[in-house]
This record gives structure tokens, sequence and C-alpha cells, in this order.
């Protein structure tokens, strides 16, 4: 069949992003993997499908899938994606979009200037649910890597993220020890591994090796760990702008108990078909 598609991106972290409101189709991982293919597909981070919501008090159901073809519970810059396209599809007027994801439901609201703002609900820190293997809860864990101890802290966004800090995100060693953090065996679910700089209060810097894809331009759901984390250590304001190797997001969060706000934009790159 012919599947139509929206090629989007936020910040550089692009998506396939399909109607599967009005169209239906069945994707195994293989053909996933093939469409994320920069050379012989269409190449993407993440896929994402834009389903009929399954609760009445909800507007949208939303699937993710990773370029290796894994389905995953959040992904930040895609809901802010998701707004756009559902808006611009007309399948839609509303401002405040409430979403069902894997992993819990998300607001999203499209700000006067087109950017979005995405509710990803309150960060999960207990190491049970992130997954993370510990014997108690902490701000900061020592993990070994390589025979070296790093300190991590473990965050999920509904999706599990290790952040590190480190002195200058541009030389951070993310090639090297990305893979390995985010396949240790602490992480039994693998996990996103974000290398944060804290420029100041207000503001940082990070690179996202990412669960599934490799390192990419921007991660939303990274960008709100990092601050979290930068949050609990008491070294952050409540408001942060994260600069990402795509471009920067303002994230706030307030304090345990609250749900970390995330704006930034949302961009259709071009409309498209495929066979499948
Ligand atoms: N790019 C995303 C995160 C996508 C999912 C992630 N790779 C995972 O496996 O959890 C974002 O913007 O949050």
């Amino acid at each position: 069949m012919l599947l139509r598609f929206t090629k989007m991106h936020g910040l550089g972290n692009d998506f396939m992003v399909v109607d599967m409101v009005t169209q239906s189709v069945r994707l195994s991982p293989e053909q996933i993997r093939d469409l994320a293919d920069r050379r012989f597909g269409i190449g993407f981070d993440q896929l994402l499908l834009v389903e009929p919501p399954g609760r009445p008090d909800m507007d949208f159901r939303y699937r993710i899938f990773n370029a290796d073809g894994s389905e995953v519970e959040q992904c930040g810059n895609g809901a802010r994606c998701f707004a756009r396209f559902v808006r611009d599809k007309k399948l839609t007027v509303k401002e405040l979009i409430r979403v069902e994801t894997a992993r819990g439901d998300i607001e999203l609201r499209v700000e006067k200037n087109g950017d979005i703002t995405v509710n990803m609900g309150e960060p999960i820190l207990d190491p049970w649910d992130i997954p993370f293997k510990t014997d108690r809860q902490s701000i900061t864990y020592n993990l070994e890597v390589d025979g070296r101890e790093l300190e991590i802290a473990a965050v999920s966004m509904g999706n599990p993220h290790a952040v590190l800090q480190v002195d200058d995100v541009d030389s951070a060693p993310v090639e090297k020890l990305g893979p390995v953090i985010h396949r240790h065996i602490r992480f039994p679910e693998r996990c996103n591994a974000g290398f944060m700089e804290i420029v100041n209060p207000a503001e940082i810097r990070l690179r996202v090796y990412e669960r599934g894809v490799g390192e990419t331009l921007a991660c939303g759901t990274g960008a709100c760990a990092a601050v979290v984390a930068g949050r609990l250590r008491g070294m952050l304001e409540e408001t942060v702008t994260v600069t990402l190797p795509g471009g920067s997001l303002s994230i706030t969060w307030k304090g345990e108990g609250y749900p970390v706000m995330m704006t930034g934009p949302a961009t259709r790159v071009y409309e498209g078909q495929t066979r499948v």
C-alpha cells in the first residue's frame, strides 16, 4: 500500500510522522529499520504514529519507534511535532491537546508564536520504575564503566536516562562512553546517555547518545532529565535554557511533585508517500 507521511524535526531530531487515524498499516521492526535508513530509506531518528485515543477523555494516542525498530515510551521533541502535525492536518482544532503514550498521559499546548509547550508529567526517580539496578534511591550513583567509576543521575521521563556532568560538552567522550552507558547492565531496558555541561544556573549545554539511534542533534526527554538531575543537586534554577547541538529548549521544573514543562519548536520538512 501507499503510506502517506510527513517528515518533521524538533531541533534536528527528525521524524517520520504517520497519520493512523485515517490510514491503517502494521509495520514490522525490520520495515521500520529499512524506512529509517538514511541512504536506502527515508531516514529518521524516530517513527511517530498518530492514533485515535483508547479513552474518551483523551484526544489521541501517540506511539514511538526508534530507528532500530524498538518501540519506546516517550519522545519529547516528537511530542511537539505531534502537536504541530495534528493541527496542520486538521485532525483537531484544540489548542490544548491531551495524548496517551505508552507510559502515561501528556498535554500539548500550541503557543501564539508557533512553539509548543509539553507537560511531560512528573519525572520518575524510583530506581525500580526507571528501571535502574541499585539497593537504594539516591541523587547520584557510581556506575562502573571500563574500569572507572562515573557519577551519574538516573531519571525516567517515561523513558530511562543516565545524566553525566562534564566540564566541556564539546570534548565530552559521547561516542566512546555513550554506547557503553546506554547498554550498561544496571539499566535492564538500556537507557539514553546525556552529557551535561552547566554553563550557569539558568543554562546548560547537552549532548545525548540515544537508545536505539546513537547521538542525535537533540533529545527532549534528555533535556528534561538533565534539568531534573541538575535541580536535584541544587545547581540549577527553576527555568533553564538547554542548548543541544540542534538548538535550544526551555525547560521548567518546580521540583518534586511537579511536572516538567518543555517549550520549543516543531518544524515540518515535507509531505511524502512511500510503498510499504
Ligand atoms: N528523541 C527523543 C527520545 C526518543 C526515545 C529514546 N531514543 C528512547 O529510546 O528512550 C526525545 O526527544 O525525547
